[in-house]
């Protein structure tokens, strides 16, 4: 079993004991089932930098990358910066995350926020809703054609916004539906984690202009933005190259800076 077969075998299990533990009316009498989203689509639009920073502490591929920062500072730091949104990786097995992250970033930032999070049940965009996220992810190599549909129909009923993330021509083709907002090239192969810009670059060509394209993973440097911004991306998820620093904020502040 590879690595992402076996985060999507312990998240199946999770979301039936979540779901035994804590209802759906629960999770629909937040305060946030009330609120209007952020738009990051909007954003990565009008923005000349397109820098989505993520609250990642560690992952599969690096053990650690940082423990030292409450979610408040880095987020607010990421804000600060002049990040356009935020993705906060809930998952806790494999990426230390939870959604008391999501919450504290909610109450942190007034930004959009992604619930970065492995999703393969309605419950779980439900839970994203309650805590305050504006977007969720849903991933190709994870997902059949109709689940996408149903997951992302159900996401933008709710008020959502979707981002749907691709490695390769053959998920990008099973997945172009209206139901989604920004599509996402994962430049890390999630089953070897090897790294390339080249995913981005070859991918790019065949999504479709009306969604927003993002390049995901793997971007360490200003260089790499320049590299990519010719092929049409508007966003960059950048995780690693800013938590792995003394001051997450303060490194996006540097990085934004200079694009
Ligand atoms: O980051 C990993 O090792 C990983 C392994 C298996 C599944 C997902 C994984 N990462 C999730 C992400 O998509 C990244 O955290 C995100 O794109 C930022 O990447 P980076 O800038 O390289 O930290």
């Amino acid at each position: 079993m590879n690595i992402l077969d076996k985060i999507i075998f312990d998240k199946q299990r999770e979301v039936v004991l979540k779901k035994s533990i804590i209802p759906i009316s629960q999770l629909e009498s937040s305060v946030f089932f009330e609120r209007e989203i952020i738009s990051l689509s909007q954003k990565l639009r009008e923005s000349n930098s397109g820098i989505i920073a993520e609250h990642k502490r560690r992952s599969p591929s690096k053990s650690i990358i940082n423990n030292n920062f409450t979610v408040e500072e880095v987020v607010k730091g990421y804000e600060d910066a002049g990040a356009c949104g935020i993705s906060v990786l809930t998952d806790g097995k494999y990426f230390g995350g939870s959604l008391d992250d999501l919450l504290l970033a909610r109450a942190s930032v007034n930004i959009p926020l992604l619930r970065k999070e492995f999703i393969v049940d309605e419950y779980q965009i439900l839970e994203a809703k309650a805590h305050g996220a504006d977007l969720i992810l849903l991933i190709a190599a994870v997902l059949t054609r109709e689940e996408i549909k149903s997951l992302s129909e159900f996401a933008k009923k709710l008020g959502l916004e979707v981002l749907l993330e691709v490695h390769n021509l053959e998920e990008l083709q099973k997945s172009i539906m209206p139901s989604l907002d920004m599509i996402g090239v994962n430049n890390r192969n999630l089953k070897t984690f090897e790294v390339s810009l080249d995913y981005s670059k070859q991918l790019a060509s065949q999504i479709p202009d009306e969604f927003v394209k993002v390049s995901e993973s793997g971007i360490s440097s200003v260089e790499a933005i320049s590299e990519l911004k010719p092929f049409g991306y508007k966003g960059f998820l950048i995780g690693e190259n800013f938590m792995k620093t003394d001051n997450a904020g303060e490194a996006a502040t540097e990085f934004i800076k200079q694009l």
